[in-house]
């Protein structure tokens, strides 16, 4: 192990590398950084970093360099307002948020081991599923930058509806999360909701984990925030630094350079880190970040060290283990929490300058919004969609786009059409429009199709991925085919004041998706479960009929 850097009673943050020769390549371009001054300017702010085009972006997203001081004001007005609910018997959160919006609170609380209901789904039993908990001591915080996105609008709706017909005041127990002059804060002095937390819009969704958008869920739940910042307090002048010991600067590096190799996806795998889920947080980032005009790194969380896609990564992977470091990972990474999630927002806007694009943008996520709306207005487009390839069973499969399976005589035919269509060093990528509690055996595809494709495997339940790794997919290293699943709803959800269901909103999503992925000449494949259980089963079967 060598190239250990800050640690200890220091910044809370190390960076470790297996091997010498990536050490020494990676110190060659840290050394570069460092004589370029990257990181003191960004740590104060510079806008130039990135280029002229990246310029006006960057200049209104770098508040974040800043946030373990500027957010300390608000651990006390968070613990307030938990205080007064718990006075009230209030204490059951529930958070209503996308992407940045979300996934640091999952985090924060899982390392916390308090709980935390994220809403992140469309899927209409999931959401029902949060819906049956004891409402009487519920809180919903709705989280949203934009105020715009609509499946955060969408559970307001639901669970105003739910608060009201039970007898609760809705707008005592919403509290909201937005930035100033956003149609959502509009809509929560209008209906007089509880409390309206602003957020500095000079962040960026997912570098927004230490701003309101983080603190105000994951303190509502009971997390420790001022620790956190602390954390990242402790951290920030080694991340700052420019000193080829910067443990930010070291990571870019070898990222970066592995990059330039070849190496495009960032496999990670959790071994005692403390917080686990860390990579479902790291993943937005990394994915909506770097992944654009044709570039990027795309990360690939795998279920442990000894999963396919870690333990037989190629040349196209860097491992990076997250806790305790094994000999099979390139690179180990470990500290606090707090000190983790600014090292990677630091090294990731390195990775930015070093790839030539701007860290601060997301230009393709609009386009799934935007096919995913034109289905909502013209229900029938999708529920006339073209007859199944193939139905066997609980399944039915379809191929939205021009590439077709070369063999439809059976489910394991048709995924092996879609595995064949791999080109060297590309990817699969599994989108699962389905319930993440009841449908959660279908996270075990990924180690299944990852060992019998031989490909880097992602797994992302939809629509969450589409504000994470859907950028990438889209706008990334154009390799990657994609098996998409969706299922019947036994059940399903109005959404007052809206023309649909969830469950239509949640269809819409993924034929919307499924259709921009082919319109980039991507291989989409659509396995649509006509009951959850049994269709899942049955592929899982598929695939293991499907040679290695
Ligand atoms: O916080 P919101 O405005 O609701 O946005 C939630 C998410 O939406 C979009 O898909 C962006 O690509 C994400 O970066 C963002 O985190």
């Amino acid at each position: 192990m060598t190239g250990a850097t800050a640690s200890g009673d220091g910044p809370g943050v190390t960076v470790e590398f297996t091997e010498a020769t990536a050490a020494a390549e990676a110190a060659a371009v840290a050394e570069r950084l460092v004589g370029e001054r990257v990181a003191s300017r960004l740590a104060d702010q510079d806008a130039t970093l990135w280029g002229p085009e990246a310029e006006p972006e960057a200049s209104i997203r770098l508040a974040w360099t800043g946030l373990h001081r500027g957010s300390r004001p608000l651990v006390g007005e968070i613990e307030a307002v938990r205080g007064e609910f718990h006075a009230e018997g209030v204490d059951r959160v529930v958070l209503a948020g996308m992407g940045g919006s979300s996934l640091a609170p999952e985090v924060i609380t899982a390392a916390a081991g308090v709980p935390l209901v994220v809403l992140d789904t469309t899927d209409p039993a999931q959401v029902a599923e949060a819906l049956s908990g004891d409402l009487s001591r519920t809180v919903l915080v709705v989280s949203s930058k934009s105020g715009s996105t609509v499946e955060t609008d969408s559970h307001r709706r639901i669970f105003e509806a739910a608060f009201r017909a039970n007898d609760i005041d809705p707008a005592s127990r919403i509290v909201v999360v937005t930035d100033p002059g956003s149609p959502l804060e509009s809509t929560a002095r209008e209906n007089g909701y509880r409390r309206v937390f602003l957020a500095d819009p000079n962040v960026g969704g997912r570098y927004s984990a230490l701003t309101a958008f983080g603190l105000v869920p994951a303190g509502l739940a009971g997390a420790d925030i001022a620790s956190l910042l602390a954390e990242a307090a402790a951290a920030a002048p080694a991340l700052g630094a420019d000193s080829p010991d910067n443990p930010a600067l070291r990571l870019a590096a070898a990222l970066g350079v592995a990059h330039s190799e070849g190496a495009e996806k960032v496999v990670f795998a959790d071994n005692d880190s403390g917080f686990p889920g860390f990579a479902d947080w790291a993943e937005q980032l990394i994915a909506e970040s770097t992944g654009k005009e044709g570039t990027g790194l795309l990360p690939v969380a795998v279920e442990n060290t000894s999963a396919p896609g870690f333990v037989d990564a190629g040349d196209d992977a860097t491992t990076v283990v997250l806790g305790n470091p094994v000999e099979t990972a390139a690179l180990t990474v470990s500290g606090t929490l707090g000190g983790s999630l600014l090292l990677w927002e630091f090294a990731t806007a390195f990775v930015g300058r070093l790839l030539g694009i701007n860290p601060f943008d997301q230009p393709d996520v609009e386009a799934a919004k935007k096919a995913a709306r034109a289905l909502l207005d013209a229900p029938e487009r999708a529920a006339s969609g073209p007859e199944p390839l193939l139905r066997d069973g609980a399944v039915e499969v379809y191929a939205p786009g021009r590439w077709q399976p070369t063999d439809t005589g059976s489910l394991a035919a048709v995924v092996r059409s879609l595995l064949d269509e791999t080109p060297p060093s590309g990817y699969l990528a599994v989108q699962a429009y389905l319930d993440r509690e009841q449908d959660a055996s279908a996270s075990v595809l990924r180690p299944e199709l990852a060992r019998r494709s031989g490909a880097q495997t992602t797994f992302g339940w939809g629509p969450r991925f589409l504000h994470s790794t859907g950028q990438y997919h889209k706008g990334g290293h154009q390799n990657g085919v994609f098996l998409q699943l969706t299922g019947d709803n036994e059940q399903d959800l109005d959404v007052p004041g809206r023309p649909y269901t969830l469950g239509t909103l949640q269809l819409a999503q993924a034929l919307g998706d499924g259709q921009v992925l082919a319109d980039h000449g991507r291989p989409v494949l659509r396995v649509h479960l006509t009951d959850r259980a049994a269709g899942l089963a049955q592929l899982v079967a598929a695939i293991q009929e499907t040679t290695p």
